[in-house]
């Protein structure tokens, strides 16, 4: 049993906390934000994660979860730091530092006892040896040691819980073999592999993970982007390319590019990492270019149906940047709506959790409806852009006799094209040919 703080109650601190917690360890999660505090106090969560609200109420209510928004106090009390602050993308792409910054301070300024500070938060690589330097220069009493940990994170929001309790692997970056052990130690009831390395290299590990998966995704894009040209079908494409072990089947999804609160920043943080570096990372440039252009193809189909869709009411179901979360950081359905508004369009849109997140995102214009049923109905066409189960699952009898035309624009690939063949629709999905009914086979027409 171990006595952590976590300082930052975002996604990580919260899902990795309560999973310590789970674990069987003491956790204190701290955060200088007093509402999230009141909130998790009062038993509420801030975020959407399934199953988080139920493990964090076992855990609090078996004395081992403690919320407090008295950071200071929270460092002094524990021998294990964890730090997991936001490193949100900065104006010219790069990490910004400032959340642990202030946090490596905080923490010099507590240092009561010999601890380990370990950092969960995606940060570039040096940052490990810049916490060390910070802390060491606010430390009140200069015989008081600690050590410097890199622990990255690789939990995805909306299996978080599951992500974090099955890790394929622990990453423990560290200059200490001691430090090291410990942290090791900790992860023993998860049974997991266990990686131990230097810190730079963990740093980068997170990094070129993310990278990695985003590469993968970008490419899957690119060949979509062909397969339509050509005339193949790239979910085929990729079970083929990902029966080869070498490559892999996952994150081979072809659709409207790579959103959420990591992909995009740490893409650019990485990049920027490069620059600083003096290398031109082209490739991944050009995987961020193939990203940021992936929503103006799906954007494209509708200029092909239509035409100009000024006055045209398009009916978008799902906003969140995939299943099972409220997150609407970096969103495609950001930059889907905001284009479809200033072009004139009307939206209705629809999405089972993330509604409240996104009014404060999308433009005044867009009404927001409390069903499927009810986005679609009198619409011009409907676009899918998150594969929430209620979406990929809606009945496509009644969503078609509900709307106004039988179009269907699905950035997901939901459906099977012989499906939406059967049930009339003129159907556009990401890398697969076109099913036009056989009542629109001049397409493309005037509606
Ligand atoms: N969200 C994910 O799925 C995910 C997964 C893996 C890694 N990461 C990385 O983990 C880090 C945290 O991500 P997140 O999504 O949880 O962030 P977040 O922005 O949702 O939450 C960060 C929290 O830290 C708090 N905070 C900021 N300054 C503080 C301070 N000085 N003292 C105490 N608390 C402070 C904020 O109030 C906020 O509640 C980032 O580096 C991110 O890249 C995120
Ligand atoms: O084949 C795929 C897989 C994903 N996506 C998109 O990619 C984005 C990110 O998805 P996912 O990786 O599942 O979610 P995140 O919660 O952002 O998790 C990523 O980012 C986290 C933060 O760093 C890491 O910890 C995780 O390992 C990493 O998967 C979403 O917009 C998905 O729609 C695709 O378009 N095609």
């Amino acid at each position: 049993m171990h006595n952590i703080t976590v300082i930052g109650t975002g996604y990580v601190g919260l899902v990795s906390g309560t999973c310590f917690a789970e674990m069987g360890n003491r956790i204190i999660c701290c955060d200088v934000n007093k509402d999230k505090i009141a909130m998790l106090q009062n038993g509420e969560i801030p975020i959407y994660e399934p199953g988080l609200k139920e493990l964090v109420a076992k855990n609090v209510a078996e004395n081992r979860l403690f919320f407090t928004s008295e950071v200071g106090e929270a460092i002094e009390d524990s021998d294990i730091i964890y730090i997991a602050v936001g490193t949100p993308m900065a104006e010219n792409g790069e990490a910004d530092m400032r959340y642990v910054k202030e946090v490596a301070k905080t923490i010099g300024k507590h240092l009561n006892t010999y601890k380990i500070i370990v950092n969960k938060s995606t940060v570039p690589v040096g940052t490990g040896e810049l916490v060390r330097t910070i802390v060491a220069n606010n430390r009140v009493n200069e015989r008081i040691h600690f050590d410097i940990v890199s622990n990255p994170e690789f939990l995805r929001e909306g299996s978080a819980i599951a992500d974090c309790m099955n890790m394929d692997r622990a990453v423990i970056g560290a200059t200490s073999d001691k430090a090291a052990k410990v942290i090791a130690k900790l992860h023993e009831p998860l049974q997991t592999k266990i990686f131990i390395t230097d810190l730079q290299s963990a740093e980068m590990i997170k990094y070129a993970a993310n990278a990695f998966l985003a590469t993968k995704i970008s490419f899957i894009n690119a060949i979509a982007n062909l397969c339509e040209r050509v005339g193949a079908d790239v979910t085929q494409v990729s079970e083929g390319m990902g029966m080869d072990s070498r490559i892999g089947g996952k994150f081979l999804q072809a659709g409207i590019g790579y959103g959420g609160s990591c992909f995009p920043k740490d893409t650019f943080a990485l990049a920027h990492m490069a620059d600083q570096a003096g290398y031109d990372f082209t490739l991944l440039k050009s995987v961020i270019a193939t990203n940021e252009a992936q929503p103006y193809v799906m954007l494209k189909k509708l200029q092909d149906l239509f035409g100009d869709y000024a006055g045209r009411r398009i009916a978008v179901l799902g906003l969140a940047f995939k299943p099972n979360t409220d997150d609407m950081r970096c969103a495609p359905s950001l930059v889907i709506i905001d284009e479809l508004v200033k072009k004139g369009a009307v939206v209705q849109a629809y999405d089972p959790i993330a509604i409240p997140n996104a009014r404060a995102l999308l433009p005044a214009e867009v009404t927001y409806c409390d069903s499927v049923e009810a986005a679609v109905t009198d619409c011009d066409v409907c676009l899918i852009l998150t594969e929430w189960d209620e979406i990929a699952g809606m009945d496509l009898a009644s969503v078609r006799k509900l709307l106004k035309y039988p179009f269907l624009i699905d950035g997901r690939n939901c459906f099977s094209l012989q499906e939406m063949y059967e049930h009339g629709f003129v159907y556009h999905s990401v890398g697969r040919p076109a099913v036009l009914t056989a009542r629109s086979e001049s397409h493309p027409v005037n509606y």
